[in-house]
């Protein structure tokens, strides 16, 4: 595909193509916005019959994101075979939760060599697998690849200026994504450490609830910079002792959407661990945000893992304990401060071990 598209700030007319997004969501919508103000054809999947319908007829997604028209060529549909099958590119913004669901029902659909990519940030329960390892086991036919970083969708459909990772081992792969997304307000930096980039994505969901917690019990500008900071060091060396690149989360995966996550109420994340910080039950914190909010299943996940490979992460062991275990906030606050002073980089001075 990459052969014939064009060099971006060319007079030239841009190829149009055809690509499929898979969810009908915040983030799918985002995606399919600029998609099809680039000029492609986007056959937009979705579940609901009255959502496509009302796409279709109004150009806006109510539901996720109220006030916004999709302009273009974006032609929602219900039908899941018959996007696939007319897209070159098939992006998936689906939870977590249903992603190998809906891949594995509709496998047979995918066409040999096709590319598929994942925008979704998160982990599956059974197994600890990533998206991409998801696609892999379920279309092992497809080229697949991973799309990640700071993305807020409702800054993206304001064209607020943004950029964003592509990750994938194939060069190809990674040129039809930037070809297909790049304009004037979104920018797609390209990445080989796909399981880094993926890994980073998921993680950084957890301290965006610790940071949301953080701000809602007005602990301070410093209070923020050390969570931040410490979410870091601690999400990367999980990462890393699975096998990332730590260098990757120096990068736009890693602590650029560290960065936004944990410093926006734009972020559902924050908005949760924001709603706890002021009293309310996690259940009804998740009920009032009505979208995903994936840091809440990813925190038990990698808590376990965590546990399983002898990674020490004490912010995820904290919220673990305030979320799921009602611990007092304050208590686990002061255990966190008064744990062992360690290496401030561990990459230079290795920590002493002592959890
Ligand atoms: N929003 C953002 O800013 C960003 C989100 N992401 C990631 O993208 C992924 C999707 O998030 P987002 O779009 O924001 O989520 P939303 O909560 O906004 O929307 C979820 C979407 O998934 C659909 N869905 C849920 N379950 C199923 C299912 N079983 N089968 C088919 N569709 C289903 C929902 O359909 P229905 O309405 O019918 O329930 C809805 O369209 C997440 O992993 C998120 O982390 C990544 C970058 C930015
Ligand atoms: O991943 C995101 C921005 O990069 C979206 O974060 P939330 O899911 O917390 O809204």
């Amino acid at each position: 595909m990459s052969e014939q598209s064009t060099p971006r700030n060319t007079e030239a007319a841009a190829p149009v193509h055809d690509v499929a997004v898979l969810g009908g969501g915040s983030f799918g919508t985002a995606m399919a916005k600029v998609l099809g103000e680039n000029g492609h054809r986007v056959h937009f999947w979705m579940r609901g019959k009255a959502q496509a319908e009302e796409i279709r007829s109004t150009r806006i997604n109510s539901r996720y994101m109220p006030g916004i028209e999709l302009t273009g060529d974006i032609q929602p549909t219900t039908d899941l075979a018959d996007a696939v099958s007319k897209a070159e590119i098939v992006f998936v913004a689906i939870p977590s939760k249903a992603f190998r669901a809906v891949i594995r029902e509709n496998s047979d659909k995918f066409r040999d060599e096709q590319i598929v990519i994942s925008l979704t940030k998160g982990i599956e329960e059974h197994g600890f697998k990533l998206m991409s390892e998801i696609l892999q086991e379920e279309i092992p036919r497809c080229r697949t690849g991973v799309l990640s970083g700071p993305n807020l969708a409702g800054e993206i459909v304001n064209r607020d200026l943004t950029a964003t990772v592509i990750a994938a081992k194939d060069p190809d792969v990674r040129r039809s994504v930037q070809d297909l997304l790049g304009c004037e307000y979104f920018r797609v930096y390209a990445n080989v450490d796909v399981y880094g980039v993926e890994l980073a994505g998921a993680l950084k969901n957890i301290y965006a609830i610790v940071a949301g917690l953080a701000s809602a019990l007005e602990m301070g500008e410093n209070a923020k910079a050390m969570l931040i900071t410490r979410g870091l060091a601690e999400m990367s060396r999980f990462a890393v002792s699975l096998g990332a690149n730590p260098m990757t989360f120096m990068g736009l995966a890693g602590v650029g959407d560290l960065i936004v996550t944990c410093t926006s109420s734009k972020s559902r994340n924050f908005r949760v661990g924001y709603a706890v910080g002021q009293g309310q039950k996690l259940d009804d914190a998740v009920a009032e945000l009505g979208q995903v909010a994936e840091g809440i299943y990813t925190l038990k996940l990698v808590k376990q893992k965590a546990e399983a490979i002898g990674i020490y992460m004490p912010l995820v062991r904290g919220l673990y304990e305030i979320l799921y275990d009602n611990a007092s906030i304050k208590a686990v606050i002061n255990s966190l401060m008064m744990s062992v002073q360690n290496s401030d980089v561990e990459f230079i001075l290795p920590r002493t071990i002592s959890q």
